[in-house]
């Protein structure tokens, strides 16, 4: 099955401001192939938006919701799917995933800091110390999105452009190769 032309699933991971979202839909616009984002779907269903899930409910409630909505993603779509940065930490997620081309964009905490003071709100981001925040999630994280990508490309000092055009070639030449 090929992930190209859009009959597979290429799923997109990384911390908040890596890109997911913005690289995700250049990649699917790229190969002619159907976009989805996790938080878009929970915002759409939820009628709210996160911020409004994680003020109301908890983390907890989202995460049960987060977990609900990427399994039928994972089941459903096709083409390219950007999850939400903390859907890895969801073993059911996780055991989920074996199945697809997973690609984990990496950024550094001074570009992810940058990136993500830009734009909406997150609210895991959204205490007195950001930098603190965002290289703690880093470091418990990293080794969660390394254990279920099937590749990873570095996004620091370069445009969602550049990241799609490699992007691109490595999907190709991998299956080229298979
Ligand atoms: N490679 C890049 N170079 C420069 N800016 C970028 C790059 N990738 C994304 N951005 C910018 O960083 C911001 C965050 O990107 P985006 O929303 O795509 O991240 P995300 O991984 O989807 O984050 P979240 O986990 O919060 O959904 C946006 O303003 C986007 O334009
Ligand atoms: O990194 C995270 O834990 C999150 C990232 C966003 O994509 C949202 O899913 C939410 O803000 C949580
Ligand atoms: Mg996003």
């Amino acid at each position: 099955m090929s992930d190209v032309t859009g009959e597979g699933l290429i799923v997109v991971v990384g911390p908040p401001g890596s890109g997911k979202t913005t690289v995700g839909r250049q990649l699917a616009e790229h190969l002619g192939v159907e976009f989805h984002d996790a938080d878009a779907d929970i915002e759409r269903e939820q009628n709210r938006t996160i911020s409004d899930i994680f003020a109301a409910d908890g983390e907890a409630a989202f995460r049960a919701i987060e977990e609900e909505t990427i399994e039928r993603g994972l089941r459903d779509y096709a083409g390219v799917y950007a999850l939400g940065g903390g859907a890895v930490l969801s073993e059911r997620t996780r055991t989920r995933l074996a199945d697809h081309t997973v690609v984990f964009l990496n950024v550094g905490m001074a570009e992810g800091v940058r990136r993500t003071g830009l734009s909406s709100a997150r609210p895991l981001l959204a205490g007195v110390n950001p930098r603190a925040t965002y290289k703690a999630l880093l470091d418990a994280r990293l080794p969660i999105y390394r254990s279920v990508a099937t590749m990873e490309i570095d996004t620091n000092g370069r445009t969602p452009g550049d990241v799609v055009t490699e992007l691109a070639a490595v999907l190709a030449a991998r299956e080229a190769t298979q």
